[in-house]
């Protein structure tokens, strides 16, 4: 069966290497897709490609086969989107505003919403334009997933939100993957991409660097060691020609892929004083891809 979400070779040029630049990847039904990469990578311009907002140089961009562009009503009709940066009506209150999304997305029902509300704790009472940027996110929270649409688009869903709404919104998420919904959510988390997602693509300076199975990622055998020598000749000599190696004073510090029996081997040449070992975190495995981006 082919992917719900299609991105096809998506090239936006703004210029001066700013943009998207043959951007492939598709997202099955009921698959949860992380898009991570730093700021400026591209995620929120291709966000923007699948609501059809934008037209693309070259490339095609459809959901449930509907061209993004060229069917811009239908799909959107179709997707629950929180864009990265909100704008709200200032001036109605929460209520008003909610009530208003509601009608326009033709939301008879206002159980949804009010569960929504009560989850996120909601400030229904006062102006918009008065409350905080956390206030903010979870109206914008609320208005997306208000719908039960069948897609959700989330740009960077928890800035702004507490630990504690943090944590809310992934349960959230996790109830909707489990209720088949499609979900692409884009992230500098590599934490909440972690829990929900199943594979993630990574972009950077607008291309897709990897795309990896979250499971194999958390999986990977990369091993972290940490030795303390003796002295600082041996921790020089040790770490020289070694790849991946840092070294401080007579501390260094490796990254061991697969096998660690040579490293060891190569490690008992010298007089160790201490020895520590941890599991490569996600985030050390993603800056392999992120290695010499400027923010
Ligand atoms: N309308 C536009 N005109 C010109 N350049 C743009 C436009 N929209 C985006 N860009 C540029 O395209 C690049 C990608 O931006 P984009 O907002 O997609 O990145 P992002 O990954 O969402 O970043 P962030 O994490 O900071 O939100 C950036 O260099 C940005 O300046």
């Amino acid at each position: 069966m082919s992917d719900l979400i299609q991105v096809e070779h998506l090239t936006k040029d703004y210029g001066k290497g700013r943009g998207v630049f043959d951007v492939s990847f598709g997202v099955s039904a009921g698959e949860a897709f992380g898009f991570l990469g730093p700021n400026g990578a591209g995620k929120t311009t291709t966000m923007r490609h699948l609501m059809g907002f934008v037209r693309p140089d070259s490339g095609r961009v459809r959901i449930a086969g509907m061209d993004c562009f060229a069917d811009a009503r239908r799909v959107q009709e179709k997707v629950g989107y929180l864009p990265g940066e909100l704008s709200l009506a200032g001036d109605m209150t929460g209520d008003g505003f909610l009530r208003f999304v509601a009608s326009m997305k033709h939301v008879r029902d206002s159980a949804r919403c009010r569960a929504l509300c009560d989850r996120f704790e909601v400030d229904r009472k006062n102006r918009i334009r008065k409350m905080s940027k956390g206030q903010k996110q979870k109206i914008g929270l609320v208005c997306t997933f208000l719908g039960d649409p069948e897609v959700y688009l989330l740009d960077e869903p928890t800035s702004g939100l507490d630990p504690l709404m943090q944590g809310r919104f992934l349960e959230l998420l996790e109830e909707e993957k489990a209720r088949g919904k499609t979900i692409l959510l884009s992230s500098h988390l590599f934490e909440e991409v972690e829990r929900v997602c199943t594979r993630t693509a990574m972009l950077r300076a607008g291309r897709i660097a990897a795309i990896e199975q979250v499971q194999a990622l958390r999986g990977a055998q990369n091993r972290v060691f940490t030795l303390r020598f003796e002295t600082e000749k041996a921790a020089l000599l040790f770490a020289d020609g070694l790849t991946g190696a840092a070294r401080n004073g007579c501390v260094v510090t490796a990254c061991v892929q697969g096998s660690v029996d040579s490293f060891l081997k190569r490690a008992a040449c010298y007089p160790v004083a201490d020895l520590q070992a941890r599991s490569q975190t996600l985030e050390e495995r993603f800056l392999h891809y992120y290695g010499g981006e400027e923010q």
